[in-house]
């Protein structure tokens, strides 16, 4: 859509594509939405969930596309209206993946040095690590993901795995402006989408596999096999597996990933791991790690809170690696290595010496990893405040609930973007996991209670938004920040003291 970067228009065979009765038109953009089709287009019409794309060929042909990208379904579909257009038909087997190619080619340019991360939990920080540690070895890097694009060039992304014309328009963007090093996030869309089939990796990274957006895919294995692609598919032959084998679907990728040929840095606790995590010591401020790499030992500290946050250093530490830095060197900077935005992040501390944290946490698994992560930081009770999104996975909300009340000394249900969802009812569903909880539909008042419930030596776990800025009810995003409000509540109680 709209003017496409530096790029002033390529020929369709330019673009690596043929046309069907050999027309190679000059292309002017690209564009998946037929509403954002101008003269001189190709239009990408795919296959939906709940359209096929070439519906809207009609409307494309009379916004002045140039050409259409579909399968044979969509060129059946539109057919009719082809047949009175001068566009070129390009019909591929996976049109998806065409366009991942297609953009990639159109915009040209990626940062040198890329690597991927995917997995149900830890995709940001693992990403966002890889970004801080290049950037202590002096390179300009980004990570891209959940929270935009951070590091030397910043911009906004509205998806974790953006659709492969806007990842490829920043991705040129970002080496334009110099950059040489990028860490992304594959989200399990992304990938089974083909989002960033056109990303050229030099490392791929596997953090772990839990239950998630099974709204989206068919059962856990389409979900494990869209993940898997990122090794099976996208990152190339002499590409490197990072991959955390602790997890049992980590040693399935790991099989993957060899039999394909790459190179297998195993990460985690067992003595099977080529990056291995031999000791963990916990303090009020971060801990301290042993590990040991190529029949070496190494100990260092971490300003980090939380044991899975070692995890997702060492395997940021290894996707690093794979894509080419020394090892010693690497291992140097993890001590300067700082809290991601939203995970594990000391929101406020109360005069009593009680701490507020703010976590992404938003599955099950990853509500009781945040909680027992906490535990050994934390000396008095464990508080936690926890709700479900809506026009989400319902199935994970008693699950949330369950998680919350079996890790957590006690439970606050309160609502995380409800969405088009009654706010209430997917309050109950939560609450059917942890029945002893109190509700309380107000998030900030939920907070409120929370802080006020925090003894001294207490922790208060504030988990779901991490860095979300907003609160979605209905079509309305109202302004809401769990830290900010973490901050104001223990102004309110302690009188300033944040
Ligand atoms: C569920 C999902 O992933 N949907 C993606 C999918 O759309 P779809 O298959 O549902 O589209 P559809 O409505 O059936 O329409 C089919 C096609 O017709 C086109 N169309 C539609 C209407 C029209 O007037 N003209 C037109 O051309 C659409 O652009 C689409 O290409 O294909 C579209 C085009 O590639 C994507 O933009 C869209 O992502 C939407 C925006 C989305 O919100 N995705 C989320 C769920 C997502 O991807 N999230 C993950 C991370 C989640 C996580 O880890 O938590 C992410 O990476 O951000
Ligand atoms: N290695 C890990 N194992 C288990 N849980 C984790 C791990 N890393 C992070 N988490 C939990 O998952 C939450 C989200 O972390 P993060 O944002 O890094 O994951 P993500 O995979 O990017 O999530 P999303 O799919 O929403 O983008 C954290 O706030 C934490 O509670
Ligand atoms: N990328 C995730 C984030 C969920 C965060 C949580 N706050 C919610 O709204 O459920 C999703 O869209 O499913
Ligand atoms: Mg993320």
């Amino acid at each position: 859509m709209a003017e496409q970067g530096k790029s002033q228009g390529k020929s369709l065979g330019e673009l690596g594509l043929t046309a069907q009765g050999g027309r190679n038109p000059f292309i002017a953009g690209l564009a998946v939405d037929s509403r954002e089709v101008r003269k001189g287009y190709l239009f990408a019409a795919l296959p939906g969930t709940k359209v096929h794309g070439a519906t809207f060929v009609e409307t494309a042909l009379e916004l002045g596309a140039g050409a259409i990208l579909t399968d044979a379904e969509g060129a059946r579909i539109a057919a009719d209206a082809l047949s009175r257009s001068e566009a070129a038909l390009i019909v591929a087997e996976d049109p998806r993946q065409t366009l991942a190619y297609t953009a990639a080619l159109w915009f040209g340019g990626q940062p040198e040095t890329m690597v991927a991360v995917t997995g149900t939990n830890g995709k940001t920080s693992v990403a966002t690590f890889a970004r801080q540690i290049w950037t202590e070895l002096g390179f300009d890097a980004v990570n891209l993901g959940t929270t935009g694009v951070e590091g030397a060039y910043q911009a906004p992304l509205h998806h974790t795995t953006p659709e492969p014309i806007t990842l490829h328009r920043m991705l040129a963007a970002c080496a334009d402006a110099g950059i040489t090093h990028a860490a992304m996030e594959a989200s399990s869309h992304g990938l089974a989408q083909r989002r960033l089939d056109g990303v050229q990796l030099k490392a791929a990274g596997f953090t772990n596999f839990t239950q998630d957006h099974l709204d989206y895919h068919a059962t856990f294995d389409d979900y494990f096999h869209a993940k898997a692609g990122l090794f099976t598919r996208v990152l190339p032959e002499d590409g490197v597996a990072v991959v955390n084998i602790d997890d049992p679907r980590g040693q399935d990728i790991a099989e993957l990933a060899a039999e394909r040929g790459q190179r297998v840095i195993r990460v985690g606790r067992t003595p099977l791991a080529d990056l291995q995590l031999q000791g963990q010591r916990f303090d009020a401020t971060g801990q301290e790690l042993r590990f040991g790499f190529e029949g070496k030992s190494h100990l260092v500290r971490l300003p980090l809170i939380g044991g899975f946050q070692a995890e997702n250093v060492l395997l940021a530490a290894g996707l690093v690696i794979g894509a080419g830095a020394d090892a010693d060197r690497v291992f140097e900077t993890l001590p300067h290595l700082g809290t991601v935005r939203g995970r594990m992040q000391l929101a406020a501390t109360r005069a009593n010496g009680a701490t507020v944290f703010v976590d992404f946490a938003h599955t099950p698994d990853a509500v009781k990893t945040a909680l027992t992560a906490l535990r050994p930081h934390v000396m008095g009770r464990l508080v936690a405040v926890v709700g479900a999104g809506g026009d989400r996975d319902r199935t994970k909300r008693p699950l949330m609930g369950q998680a919350a009340a079996e890790n957590a000394d006690l439970v606050i249900v309160t609502d995380d973007n409800p969405r088009s969802e009654d706010p209430a009812a997917i309050r109950q569903d939560v609450m059917m996991g942890c029945p002893d909880a109190i509700e309380v539909g107000d998030r900030a008042e939920a907070i409120l209670r929370g802080v006020d419930a925090l003894g001294p030596g207490d922790a208060l776990l504030i988990a779901g938004k991490g860095h979300e800025s907003g609160q979605v009810v209905g079509d309305v995003t109202y302004p809401f920040d769990d830290a900010e409000q973490a901050s104001v509540a223990v102004s309110a109680l302690d009188g300033g003291m944040a």
